[in-house]
């Protein structure tokens, strides 16, 4: 499966995935990655690995329909058929998510529906719970709302401040979003037309 990685920085998560894709038995083959902001280090990451870049630069649309169509017509042009938001920081457009629907997966740094939007290990921290984690989902129109493919629970520790558990949900990222792209690849998981997860059944 031809796969596009979405970034805005330095890319931590893309790399988790790249090294992943590499691996004989992946079904995901990273064809592109691409950026909303020039320079970053998730660029350099991947061209190191010989993954075609492109760099869509919102500063430079009127609108986020323009915005978004560009980046439609790029993954359009690579035969893009899965999209993998790894710490891509713009909200997409309905009619975007639309036509992508069951396509697009993005990592969150807590254990949705718990703490949406921004700063959610901060939020974690503040509500004073023991466990968090991540969760990767398809990306629905309403921000961090779309169906939950994989989730991995991190213990939040008395001395733990923002920095120590932001590294160590981090680490748990790492290996979800390799998974549940995987199960997606692979077709294993697949959106239903409710709107809810189907697992392929192989009985
Ligand atoms: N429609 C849709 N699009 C998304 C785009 C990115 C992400 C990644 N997680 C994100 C979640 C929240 C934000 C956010 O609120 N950023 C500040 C405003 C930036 C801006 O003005 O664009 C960004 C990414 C998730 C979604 C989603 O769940 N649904």
């Amino acid at each position: 499966t031809r796969v596009a990685v979405l970034i805005s920085g330095t890319g931590t998560n893309l790399q988790a995935l790249m090294e992943q894709a590499k691996r004989p038995s992946s079904s995901a083959e990273i064809v592109l990655v691409i950026s909303n902001r020039p320079g970053v280090q998730g660029l350099k990451r991947a061209s190191l690995a010989g993954i075609q870049t492109r760099v869509v630069d919102h500063k430079l649309y009127g609108s986020r329909a323009e915005f978004d169509g560009t980046i439609d017509r790029v993954l359009e042009e690579f035969g893009v058929e899965l999209v993998c938001l790894a710490g891509f920081m713009r909200i997409l457009t309905g009619t975007f998510v639309k036509k992508w629907n069951g396509k697009l997966l993005n990592i969150h740094p807590s254990l949705l529906p718990s703490f949406k939007g921004v700063n959610a290990q901060k939020q974690a921290l503040q509500a004073g719970v023991r466990v968090t984690g991540c969760t990767v989902h398809f990306v629905a129109e309403e921000v961090d709302a779309g169906a939950i493919i994989a989730q991995e629970a991190v213990p939040v520790l008395g001395s733990d401040e923002e920095e120590s558990l932001c590294d160590r949900i981090r680490e748990a990222e790492h290996r979800a979003f390799p998974a549940a792209l995987e199960l997606v690849a692979s077709g294993a998981v697949r959106l239903g037309e409710d709107g809810h997860i189907t697992w392929k059944s192989n009985s």
